[in-house]
């Protein structure tokens, strides 16, 4: 699997020592869906013009594409062929192009544009279930690695701090409990003009935090080094302020 991005110029804005070779800054946002982390990362990659790493997209698009490929069911108690998943990730050509519009990366897979539908819950679902395979995880490594070499980096995931990049500038686990979630959740649905069950939502969200924080692999957990935020009683601008000032403790420069 390959991904791509808009070349972005910018050179590291972080204050950099003499001494040290120059590096480019990363932070991540890391935590459970319906946390705020897409809403955090991409205000912070725009105010910085760093590139954002959606690494849930990487998960998405093999859960979607493992779906499609009669790999995995609606049944979730069938087993999964690893290898098979593997060899469909393996094989998957992805480049991000932020959307001012959406607020969000869109995704082109194999040249194709894949529609929103690859955010939905159902979607969300398969990626937890592919998430748990080690080699899936491993293939998609280098890739996510390699996005830091380029430009300063916003990576929103579950192991951007713990796995992905240990050595990170600025690492934050976002939180909120899984009923402020499902409400968020439920919001968002009603004003994109489709339905939503508060109870269905909640059961959804809470089966996907289990798999997430219970697997083997980089199971979903704040860094030891990450600054826990709870967003439960905070609107998103709150937490895009809480999270700049952090950025700032760190060292890194924002113009505004
Ligand atoms: N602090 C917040 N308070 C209320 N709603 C929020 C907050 N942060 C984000 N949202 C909204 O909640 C929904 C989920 O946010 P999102 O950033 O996509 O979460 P995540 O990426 O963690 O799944 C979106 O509709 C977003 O506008
Ligand atoms: N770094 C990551 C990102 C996502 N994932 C998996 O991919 C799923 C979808 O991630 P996402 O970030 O798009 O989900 P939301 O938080 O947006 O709902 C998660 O539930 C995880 O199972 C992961 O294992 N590791």
């Amino acid at each position: 699997m390959t991904v791509s991005t808009p070349d972005s110029p910018m050179p590291s804005n972080k204050e950099n020592g003499s001494a040290q070779p120059l590096r480019f800054p990363v932070i991540c946002i890391d935590g459970p869906s319906g946390a705020g982390k897409g809403t955090v990362t991409w205000r912070l990659a725009q105010a910085l013009n760093y590139q954002l790493l959606d690494s849930g997209a990487l998960y998405r698009i093999v859960g979607l594409k493992a779906f499609e490929a009669g790999l995995i069911t609606e049944d979730t108690s069938n087993a999964i062929d690893e290898q098979a998943v593997l060899a469909l990730t393996q094989n998957l050509k992805i480049s991000f192009v932020p959307n001012n519009d959406s607020g969000r990366v869109d995704i082109i897979v194999n040249g194709e544009a894949v529609g929103e539908q690859v955010r939905n819950e159902t979607i969300g679902g398969y990626a937890s279930q592919i998430a748990v395979f080690p080699e899936v995880r491993q293939a998609l490594l280098k890739l996510q690695k390699d996005m830091a070499t380029r430009s300063g980096l916003v990576a929103d995931g579950r192991d951007m701090g713990t796995v992905v990049f240990p050595d990170a500038d600025v690492k934050v686990f976002l939180t909120a409990s899984a009923e402020a979630r499902a409400d968020r959740r439920v919001t968002q649905l009603l004003t994109a003009g489709q339905e939503a069950d508060f109870e269905a939502i909640l059961a959804t969200i809470k089966a996907r935090d289990d798999r997430d924080e219970n697997r083997a692999t980089a199971p979903s957990k704040p860094a030891e080094d990450a600054l826990l935020l709870d967003s439960s009683t905070l609107d998103a601008n709150a937490v895009y302020e809480q999270v700049k000032q952090h950025c700032r403790d760190k060292g890194i420069c924002f113009n505004s």
